[in-house]
Parts: C-alpha cells; sequence; structure tokens
C-alpha cells in the first residue's frame, strides 16, 4: 500500500510538479509521501495490533505540518492516506469506518514516538528513504523492521522504482526515462517494483513484484527467493554506495575499492534500494563512510540488515563488529562506517582494506 503511494505522490510531483517539497531544520527535503506513508504504516498496524500494543521509531515528526501555515500540506496528507487506505481491502486489510481526519492523521504520525532501547518489542520506519532520489524521479524505499530485544527480527523494503533487471539501476535520466519505456509495448513484461522482505534466521529472503492487474491489487502473489552474489573474486566484484557526496566519501571507497582491486564502475543509487541490490546479488559489496561527527540512524538500516544477512551476506561496520540497534534512535558506538557483503570472503578483504587506509583519510 505504501509503495502504490508513493508512485502517485511520484508521478504527480515529476509530470504535474504539484507537490510541495519542503525542507527540514537539517535542510534535508520531506514531501507528503514521507508523512502520509508514516500516518498510513501507523495506522495500519495499530489496527492490526491494538494502539496500546504497538511502539514505532520512525523518521518524521509533525512540527512542520501542525504550523499555521501548513493547512494545505495536511489537508494533502490527508487526502493521500485517505486514499491509500481506500485501498486496504485489495490487501486484505480492514479499512477505517470513515475517512480520517486531519486530527487523526496528525495523531497517527506523532504516535510514532517510541524511544526504541534494548528490550520488548518496536518497528523501526523510513517512510521514505532516499527522499532525494523520491524527489528526483529516481530510486527509494520504504523501509519497515521489527525490533525484539535489539535484535532486527523482521525487515521490509518497498521498493517502488526497483526493476526487476539489474542494468535499469544505472539508468542515466531517472524516472522520465523509465516511465517512456514503460508506455513502449515492448515493455509489457518488465515489472518496475517490488517488495523484499525477510524474517531472521528463516535463511530466506523474499521478493515480490509490485503488480497492478486491470486496477486490482494482487497480493499476494508470485513472490521468489533471492540471494546474494555469488562472486567473491574483487575484480568481478561491484561497489554500491550513496549517489551523495555529503552522505558517503567518495574518494574514500574509490580507494579502498582500487586497493582490493575492484575493477568495475561504482553503482550509485539512492536509499536502502542499495542493501535490496546486494541482496538480489546486483552488486556484492555496499560501503557508507558519513563524515565525521554524522550518527546514523536506526531507520536507514534496520530493515536492510535483516535481508541481507537472510539472503546470505553480511552487514558490520568497519570494525566487524554487528550494527546495534538497541540504544535509542542512532547506530550508537558504529566503528567509521557500514560494510555491507555478499560473503565472508570479500567482507574481510574491505575490512583489512579500510584498516590499511583510515589513518591516512582525511574522515
Ligand atoms: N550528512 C549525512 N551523512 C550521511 N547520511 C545522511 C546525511 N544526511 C542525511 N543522511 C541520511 O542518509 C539517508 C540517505 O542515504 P543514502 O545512502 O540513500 O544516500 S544517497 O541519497 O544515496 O546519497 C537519508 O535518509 P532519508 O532522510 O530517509 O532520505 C538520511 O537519513
Ligand atoms: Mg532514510
Ligand atoms: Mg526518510
Ligand atoms: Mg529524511
Amino acid at each position: 500500500m505504501a509503495s502504490l503511494l508513493c508512485r502517485r505522490v511520484q508521478e504527480s510531483l515529476i509530470f504535474e510538479s504539484n507537490v510541495n517539497v519542503q525542507s527540514k531544520e537539517d535542510n534535508s527535503p520531506v514531501t507528503v509521501a514521507d508523512w502520509s506513508v508514516q500516518a498510513t504504516v501507523s495506522w495500519v498496524l495499530s489496527q492490526a495490533f491494538g494502539s496500546e500494543n504497538v511502539f514505532i521509531v520512525a523518521e518524521e515528526d509533525v512540527e512542520t505540518l501542525s504550523r499555521c501555515d501548513s493547512v494545505g500540506l495536511l489537508d494533502a496528507v490527508a487526502k493521500t492516506v485517505n486514499d491509500s487506505l481506500a485501498e486496504a481491502p485489495s490487501f486484505g486489510i480492514r479499512p477505517p469506518a470513515a475517512p480520517l481526519n486531519t486530527s487523526e492523521v496528525l495523531e497517527a504520525i506523532s504516535r510514532c514516538n517510541s524511544p526504541g532501547g534494548p528490550t520488548g518489542r518496536f518497528w523501526v520506519l523510513d517512510p521514505v528513504d532516499g527522499t532525494l532520489g523520491f524527489v528526483r524521479g529516481d530510486q527509494y524505499a520504504i523501509a519497515l523492521a521489527l525490533i525484539e530485544d535489539g535484535e532486527p527480527v523482521l525487515g521490509v523494503l518497498g521498493c517502488p522504482n526497483y526493476p526487476m533487471k539489474k542494468e535499469w539501476l544505472s539508468y542515466q535520466n531517472g524516472y522520465q526515462r523509465i516511465v517512456s519505456r514503460l508506455a513502449s509495448p515492448s515493455s509489457t513484461s518488465w515489472n518496475r517494483g517490488c517488495v523484499i522482505y525477510a524474517k531472521k534466521a528463516s535463511g530466506v529472503a523474499w521478493m515480490q513484484p509490485l503488480l497492478e492487474k486491470e486496477k486490482k491489487f494482487v497480493w499476494p502473489n508470485s513472490a521468489r527467493e533471492i540471494k546474494v552474489s555469488t562472486i567473491d573474486n574483487p575484480a568481478l566484484a561491484t561497489l554500491c554506495e550513496p549517489v551523495e557526496k555529503a552522505n558517503s566519501s567518495h574518494s574514500f571507497t574509490a580507494g579502498l575499492a582500487h586497493s582490493v582491486g575492484l575493477r568495475n564502475e561504482p553503482l550509485r543509487v539512492y536509499s536502502m534500494v542499495k542493501y535490496a541490490a546486494i541482496a538480489r546479488g546486483d552488486a556484492e559489496i555496499f560501503m557508507k563512510f558519513a563524515r565525521a561527527g554524522y550518527k546514523e540512524k536506526i531507520w536507514d538500516h534496520a530493515a536492510g540488515v535483516v535481508i541481507i544477512q537472510e539472503a546470505g551476506g553480511v552487514v558490520t561496520d568497519a570494525g566487524g563488529h554487528p550494527l546495534c540497534f538497541s540504544r535509542g534512535m542512532y547506530l550508537e558506538g558504529l566503528d567509521r562506517g557500514i560494510i555491507a557483503s555478499s560473503g565472508a570472503t570479500l567482507h574481510e578483504k574491505i575490512i583489512r582494506a579500510v584498516d590499511a587506509s583510515w589513518n591516512s583519510s582525511s574522515l
């Protein structure tokens, strides 16, 4: 539901330019889609489990939305949420008895105020991860994870623009070109978009295409198992990393890649689609080395970690330690950066290379 919601908002943003993009305090973008997905997921989880049993750590808050100059924005969010909830029966979910009013929408968003922590069960939601990619008509993801006693036990990534063929991930002109290709007669078999999910310790990760059949959504349908790549020779491996230099040092990873013997061009993709790409075998290594002082948030990683691990891959910090989801909204204690790989051989090579080049880096 969230994937289809985002797809509609992105289409109206790109083709009708009628979606308001706001800037948060850190200058990062936020849109109707971010708040609408957060409200919808929060509402559906509360209905399913009872609001007293649901604790959610999520990215967005209601400050900007509740400002008196945001009335139009809040109305747009409420409409987007209600349009999405109206589709709930197609997914086997009971819709609300009446459309949610704006205060119910605000309440659903602000209910996502769990501090997280080491005990009990909470959900972690990034309603739109890669909002920059989203507003640029490119890749983004909806990321939901369930954490139990500090460990991610379930991960779901909605990837509405993730093409079923790897080659499409590195397309140059973004969404416009994808859509024109979609409209061509030869493209009917080309599914755009999927939902990828895994349960901890199940040993499998799944990919479900996002399908619309005669306007009726088919769910569940043909989920298939995904596995990481079997490539363990660095010369054949592909590195996946953030698009924005501001989010991860491209020069540091380029030096590392060279020292390990990687030869392919890096695959730069917005959002946790990078985790999906490793889990699906479209790339072998993912690295993110943020600038010193930036603290990674748990919602940017939790869902992707379970999915990669169950697909057969490895995710650690640069010290080789598991990421820590039990100390609140940040990945506290993270050693330098995040490394995910399709297997232990590549992983160890990368970790050794980080150690060798770290002191001479300017990070
Ligand atoms: N300075 C800085 N350094 C590192 N990371 C940052 C920084 N600022 C923001 N963020 C977070 O990065 C999320 C997007 O990360 P990506 O890996 O998708 O980056 S990129 O868009 O491909 O460049 C992005 O997630 P969303 O806000 O959900 O889009 C942010 O949580
Ligand atoms: Mg994010
Ligand atoms: Mg986000
Ligand atoms: Mg954001």
